[in-house]
């Protein structure tokens, strides 16, 4: 499979509307501009005493957070997981913003996403066998199929910010299919259909402390860790210009205007993402939701199992 080509760009020179019309761009270095030197890479080992012990944080702080299933089992893994989420969610919202803050003027308002995405993947056989257990942590532990973002609940105009916490190889990394970039793709729910043109595959690398960005609405899939070493990388998102829902979403996520969180009016905050009709859709879906729930409840199944 090839290499994915790679834009390079400073902050200061990035311009959102390029990635979502298709490019891909790496920042290198970005996430200790965005943080402080070693802030997350510094979290990442807290996480790591918090959920196993000093010793195995000592020695992943040696030999590198690739190493991370040689100290930990599945679901000692699956607990650094959570701590590292844990103890990012409360400042990974002022990483997105200062990331705003540092781009040039970008011609559209920027809204930005509550998401977090601690993204930790090990070599295939450290969770062989527990897919079914780990299966509400796909795309955080265990692989995702070929999807874009927006069938789940993200924005179309939606960008996404893959940072890289260790070492990213091909043989760990994203998986992405350029050529079907806003082709109509066949899908039900968040499944791609087979047998439709998709174009050529490609694979990222990225140096611990890149940020790669790509549209949301990339086709793109976790690579199925066959190497040697446990990659993990953090995500955000931010909308270029109001966010905009595919119309077959299976879900809705607000994205907020950035100029009134921390203001009296921060209520406010995800009022134009409300405004849409993906909302709209994501209302109808949940009294549907409901209604499916309150039927199955006042069914009473008659003796003998008749209807
Ligand atoms: O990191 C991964 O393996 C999946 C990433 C992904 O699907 C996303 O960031 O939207
Ligand atoms: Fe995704």
């Amino acid at each position: 499979m090839a290499l994915a080509p790679l834009h390079e760009s400073l902050l200061g020179e990035l311009h959102l509307r390029q990635v979502l019309e298709g490019r891909l761009v790496v920042v290198r270095g970005a996430l200790d501009q965005l943080t402080g030197r070693g802030t997350v890479r510094r979290a990442a080992l807290a996480s790591v005493t918090s959920a196993l012990s000093p010793h195995a944080s000592d020695r992943l702080a040696e030999q590198g957070l690739e190493h991370l299933h040689r100290v930990a089992g599945a679901e000692q893994i699956r607990a650094v997981r959570d701590e590292l989420d844990r103890r990012l969610r409360p400042t990974a919202q002022r990483l997105l913003l200062r990331f705003a803050q540092a781009l040039p003027p970008q011609g559209r308002r920027l809204y930005v996403s509550d998401h977090l995405g601690v993204r930790i993947m090990p070599p295939q056989a450290a969770v062989r066998g527990r897919e079914e257990e780990l299966s509400n942590y796909t795309g955080f532990l265990l692989p995702s199929q070929a999807h874009t973002d927006s069938w789940f609940n993200t924005a179309v105009n939606s960008v996404n910010l893959w940072m890289a916490l260790s070492r990213v190889r091909r043989d760990n990394g994203l998986t992405l299919w350029p050529q079907a970039y806003r082709r109509p793709l066949r899908h039900e729910g968040v499944r791609l259909l087979p047998d439709q043109p998709i174009g050529d595959p490609v694979e990222v690398e990225l140096e611990p402390g890149d940020l790669l960005l790509f549209a949301g609405d990339h086709l793109h899939a976790t690579r199925p860790n066959t190497g040697p070493q446990t990659r993990w990388v953090v995500t955000k998102r931010l909308c270029w210009g109001p966010p905009r829902y595919h119309p077959r979403a299976t879900g809705w996520v607000p994205y907020l205007d950035p100029r009134l969180l921390d203001t009296p009016l921060h209520a406010l905050a995800p009022l134009r993402s409300a405004l849409t009709l993906g909302r709209l859709r994501q209302l109808a879906r949940d009294r549907d939701r409901l209604l499916t729930r309150l039927r199955r409840s006042v069914t009473v199944p008659l003796p003998g199992g008749r209807r």
